[in-house]
């Protein structure tokens, strides 16, 4: 039994990592942190807990206490890991970090698009991308697993089979994209309220949302050359669910770009390439680690559009997270994740 702890559980996505592992075989949660809430019973916060977790209490430990478990789950604002990584993984720990804190290699341009220091760049070096569709090989040896961003995940996973054959070269990419309002977080904030985000769509972040540079990281890799994207999210009245539309020019129309995505994704467990006239909704990856894509060619001309749904709670965070942990102790990697979709 692998023995985890998550830091950070008050929150959607902690809360969904409890939800996910427990319906785990070989992972058990010892360790469940909170700041504010130290010494309440998980379940008395969160009752459709009850009967899974009746004597887990939320502590705030050491690091050397989370160090007695196998793995660490950070689920805490961006920022946290830094500080607590490298005494986890000095005790022989290893750590996912859902937070954005690993994931851009470029050190100087995290600190300008997250607005403060790097707080742990000696760890950079050993920190692996943890999308599983381009980086399972590397998942497999990690200590230190970086779980790409919500947006990132819809939209690397919709440009990727294209950008892998150099057929974006020398476009720019236009991702517009809508989430859930469980995607700002559980904490109090103006925009969530039920008041302000009900009967209202918004786009925010338009001059630059802090995903652009993940995506283009990304996107730069599997085409061997700089991508770059316009990204434009928006903010729709639901709880949860990313859909990404993303835009494409100039792709030969000799290309079977249904059979080059049919073919890019067969093997894997969480990525659904949906027939032709077929298009995702947030609604069918509801609560699964699934990401549905289709690929439109409109008039049959040369223009491509991709559209790509996932749980942002899910794929998007805490589903993508227990993948990379099954890859990292060579489980099978569907392990506590086979749910399907919540429908309705
Ligand atoms: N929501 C989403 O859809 C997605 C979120 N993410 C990322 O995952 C991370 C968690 O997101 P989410 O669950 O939405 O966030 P929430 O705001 O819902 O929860 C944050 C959690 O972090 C804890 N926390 C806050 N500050 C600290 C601190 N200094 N030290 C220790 N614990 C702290 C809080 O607990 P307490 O205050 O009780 O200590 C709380 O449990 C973020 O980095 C987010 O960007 C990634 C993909 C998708
Ligand atoms: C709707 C909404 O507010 N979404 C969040 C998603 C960010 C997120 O969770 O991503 P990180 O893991 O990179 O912090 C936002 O746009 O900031």
């Amino acid at each position: 039994m692998i023995k985890v702890a998550i830091v950070g559980g008050t929150g959607y996505t902690g809360v969904e990592l409890l939800r996910i592992l427990s319906q785990h075989p070989q992972a058990q949660v010892e360790i469940i942190t909170s700041r504010t809430e130290e010494g309440v019973s998980v379940v008395d916060m969160y009752p459709n807990l009850r009967g899974y977790y009746d004597d887990l209490k939320f502590s705030n430990p050491s690091a050397q206490e989370l160090g007695t478990c196998d793995v660490v789950f950070f689920a805490t604002p961006h920022g946290v890991a830094h500080g607590m990584a490298a005494d986890i993984l000095a005790t022989g720990t290893r750590v996912i970090d859902l937070s954005a804190d690993f994931r851009l290699e470029d050190i100087a341009l995290w600190e300008k698009w997250y607005g403060q220091a790097h707080g742990a760049p000696q760890l950079m070096s050993q920190a692996v991308y943890g999308l599983p569709e381009v980086n399972r090989e590397n998942i497999k040896g990690a200590r230190l697993i970086a779980v790409p961003g919500c947006y990132p995940t819809a939209v690397q996973l919709g440009f990727l089979p294209l950008a892998e054959q150099g057929l974006l070269n020398g476009q720019h990419l236009i991702a517009s994209c809508v989430s859930g309002v469980s995607g700002a977080g559980r904490g109090t904030k103006l925009g969530s309220l039920f008041c302000e985000a009900t009967e209202n769509v918004m786009a925010y972040a338009v001059n630059g949302h802090r995903h652009l540079p993940e995506i283009e990281q990304g996107l730069s890799r599997a085409a061997k050359k700089a991508m770059q994207v316009t990204f434009v999210p928006h903010l729709v009245p639901m709880i949860r669910g990313i859909h990404a539309t993303l835009y494409t020019a100039d792709i030969d129309q000799t290309i079977d770009v249904q059979q080059l995505f049919e073919q890019r994704y067969a093997s894997e467990p969480f990525v659904d390439v949906l027939p032709a006239g077929m298009l995702p909704q947030t609604r069918s990856v509801k609560g699964s680690n699934m990401c549905r894509i289709a690929v439109q060619r409109p008039q049959n001309g040369s223009k491509v559009v991709i559209l790509s749904a996932i749980d942002n709670l899910v794929k998007g965070a805490s589903g993508q997270a227990v993948q990379n942990m099954n890859i990292m102790f060579a489980l099978d990697e569907k392990l506590g994740l086979h749910a399907p979709a919540l429908m309705p």
